[in-house]
């Protein structure tokens, strides 16, 4: 099985219906899926590991990789402007699913897409990404398309509030699927995890106890393209529950230049026992409820899960490319100075992350 290739082309939405009956089983009911299309903003590991699902299901989607395809500038505002790309990838990339299939996934490049509410935009980026990538976005979507924030760290639901429509269906997600480029052709599924997704708090009533059939739809699709998805009522409970996780791991691995592995062990259990403090005494000041003890012992559990991992910190410094502590760590600092509180552990590592790349 192990390189098989699979066959290209779409298949067509009854192939998802099919697969998603089985595999959403007590989730989401199938008639409920009514997304036509996917249009993935980013092919980097997480984009294109989407992008792999959605040709391994039959649905139809769109890859679409940085800048090349629109300008962002007044006129394209009104009128958005088409360019062919300049890293056009004219032939396919694979990705490598689980089981050693490999799917091919194609970029899109000229095509000029116009979303309808039928369709669902997922942003599969960095939070330094989304500013841009949003207002790139904004003119080619209906104000009833279903977009989906899909990061590590915190800042992306603030900016996007900020570019996006008040009324705009938004939903916040994370995830911990495992994904990797490992060369310019090839990307790997490297763990099954799982994907958190809830509506945005703006847009929830209280009123309203049942889920709206556009927040089912965009939630049963993405279960049925890479399950399992967990619905949160409260999303932001989640997103810091994970950004605890990742205040710990990432900064540590990525300076130590270490697996997750090693901060499960007795060498980094001051660090961990401080930065889990530093976390519930602001996330608890931020109107969460948070115990440093049993972060402590989901930090070291999730360490050990993804015990052979280098962290996405790790990667990022490892190629130098730009990384996501201004969302972790840095957003605890950032945090912490608006609630009076010390945080010097999360504000050493914030620095010294940032001085690798300089
Ligand atoms: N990879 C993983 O296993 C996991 C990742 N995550 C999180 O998911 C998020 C995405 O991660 P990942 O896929 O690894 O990141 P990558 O860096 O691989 O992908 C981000 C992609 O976004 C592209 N991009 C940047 N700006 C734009 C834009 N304006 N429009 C379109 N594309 C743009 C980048 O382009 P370019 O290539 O040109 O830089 C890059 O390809 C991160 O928050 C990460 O922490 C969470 C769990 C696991
Ligand atoms: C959970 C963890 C730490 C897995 O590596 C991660 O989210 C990351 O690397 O960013």
């Amino acid at each position: 099985m192990k390189g098989q290739k699979a066959k290209q082309g779409a298949k067509g939405t009854e192939n998802l219906l099919g697969k998603s009956k089985s595999q959403a089983q007590g989730k989401f009911k199938a008639e409920q899926l009514e997304i036509k299309k996917i249009h993935i903003a980013g092919s980097g590991a997480i984009g294109s590991l989407l992008a792999g699902a959605a040709e391994k299901q039959g649905l139809p989607y769109g890859l679409y990789p940085r800048n090349p395809v629109f300008q962002v500038n007044k006129a394209s505002i009104e009128k958005p402007e088409f360019e062919p790309a300049k890293t056009e990838t004219p032939t396919p990339y694979f990705v490598e699913w689980t089981d050693g299939t490999e799917y091919p996934i194609r970029q899109i490049n000229s095509n000029k897409p116009h979303l309808s509410p039928s369709d669902m935009l997922v942003l599969p980026l960095k939070v330094h990404h989304l500013k841009t990538a949003l207002t790139q976005w904004l003119p080619l979507i209906d104000k009833r398309t279903p977009v989906v924030l899909l990061h590590n760290g915190m800042g992306g639901y603030e900016i996007a509030k900020s570019i996006l429509p008040a009324q705009q269906p938004l939903l916040l997600a994370t995830t911990s699927h495992g994904a990797m480029k490992r060369t310019s052709t090839q990307v790997i599924y490297t763990g099954v995890g799982n994907t958190q997704i809830g509506i945005a708090p703006h847009l929830v009533s209280h009123k309203q106890l049942t889920m709206p059939e556009w927040a089912k739809s965009v939630c049963h699709t993405l279960h049925a393209l890479l399950p399992p998805v967990r619905y949160q009522t409260d999303i932001m409970k989640a997103l810091w529950a994970k950004l605890a996780i990742n205040v710990v791991i990432n900064p540590l691995t990525a300076l130590n230049n270490i697996t997750n592995s090693h901060i499960a062990g007795e060498q980094f259990a001051n660090e961990r026992k401080t930065l889990c403090e530093e976390f519930a005494q602001v996330a608890n000041a931020c109107g969460q409820s948070f115990d440093a003890i049993e972060i402590e012992q989901q930090v070291i559990k999730v360490a050990g899960l993804t015990a052979s991992n280098y962290s996405s910190m790790h990667q990022d410094v490892k190629n130098q490319r730009q990384t996501e502590i201004e969302a972790i760590n840095g957003y605890i600092v950032n945090m912490a100075q608006k609630k009076g509180i010390e945080v010097p552990l999360n504000t050493l590592l914030t620095k010294q992350i940032t001085a690798r790349l300089t």
